[in-house]
């Protein structure tokens, strides 16, 4: 079994985005600037924005965090998410999710102009990503593909089953997995709540992605021996550690990996590479400006 070190790979790719960073310093450009806007006080949500505007100190970009209570209303939030598409210094922005319950998510997505929309949300770039054409892959997806790609795993012809619908990660990997090219070419099996007989989907799968949020879901007994199988759970469960909490992942860890061929582990497999390709987009999103300007 070989490891899928999500952690060493996002360093990798945060010093290489670094590197491109100084070059455009040297070159006199500015550098790119991420905002992230946060609704609310969830803990996880807070963790997870802190760490988007540590990584941008890391690399190098400038990053802005807006924090708005959690009664901010629709009307409240769509004027901030207005001011950051018409604010210029600004070359990519994200709404952590999930929203307060006041807040319609979809309505909030479609009011981020797509060229700042580094998290791939928007129904243009998402559409974009389904026809293959280029745009902002949503951050998580991309950092699968990108450790799959790094670590040579192969996919063509591969059975991929992936775990959950939801639009940031099944919806968008379901997709990616079976477009043309590396990663790709992959036959793909998306299942949700109403699948029946799971497991014997699940044995059958070359690449099993879950990302459903149930702590230790995926047993040995629906994995077939030398699967692959990415993790995308994370799961606080509380213990008495100093946390008061520890990250657990979909995937019975101790038992599948004796027959996995690659696993991802959480914590250090796709959460460090979430943010690792945020950075890529945000990148991206600078540089497509520079284009056209
Ligand atoms: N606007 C968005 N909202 C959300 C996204 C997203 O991509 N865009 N994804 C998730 C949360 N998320 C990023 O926002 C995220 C989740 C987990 C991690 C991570 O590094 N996890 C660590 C453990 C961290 C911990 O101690 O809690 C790991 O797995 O090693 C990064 C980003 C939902 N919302």
């Amino acid at each position: 079994m070989q490891l899928l070190d999500g952690k060493k790979v996002s360093d990798d790719i945060k010093n290489e985005i670094t590197a491109e960073v100084q070059k455009m310093k040297e070159k006199g450009e500015k550098v790119p600037h991420l905002a992230a806007v946060i609704v609310g006080n969830d803990g996880a949500s807070l963790t997870y924005v802190g760490s988007k505007v540590k990584a941008c100190e890391r690399v190098g970009f400038e990053s802005t965090l807006v924090k708005m209570p959690s009664t901010t209303s629709e009307t409240e939030l769509l004027k901030k998410i207005q001011q950051l598409n018409e604010d210029d210094t600004i070359d990519g922005f994200i709404v952590q999710l999930p929203l307060p319950d006041q807040i319609d998510t979809q309505k909030v997505l479609m009011a981020i102009d797509p060229r700042k929309d580094v998290d791939g949300f928007h129904p243009e770039n998402f559409g974009k990503m389904a026809l293959d054409m280029s745009t902002f892959i949503p951050a998580t997806p991309f950092g699968i593909l990108e450790l799959l790609e790094r670590y040579g795993v192969e996919t063509k012809g591969k059975h991929t089953v992936v775990i959950g619908r939801s639009h940031i990660v099944g919806r968008p990997m379901s997709i990616l997995m079976g477009r043309k090219g590396f990663p790709g070419n992959s036959t793909v099996t998306l299942t949700h709540s109403y699948t029946k007989n799971i497991a014997q989907i699940t044995t059958q799968a070359d690449i099993i992605i879950t990302a459903l949020g149930v702590p230790n879901y995926l047993k040995a007994e629906m994995v077939k021996d030398d699967a692959v199988v990415i993790d995308v759970g994370i799961t606080r469960v509380n213990d008495d550690s100093e946390k008061g909490y520890r990250i657990t992942g979909d995937v019975d860890f101790e038992f599948v990996s004796k027959k996995a061929s690659f696993i991802t582990p959480v914590p250090g497999g796709v959460g460090p590479m979430t943010i690792a390709m945020l950075l890529k987009n945000t990148l991206l999103a600078r540089e497509q400006k520079l284009l056209k300007n």
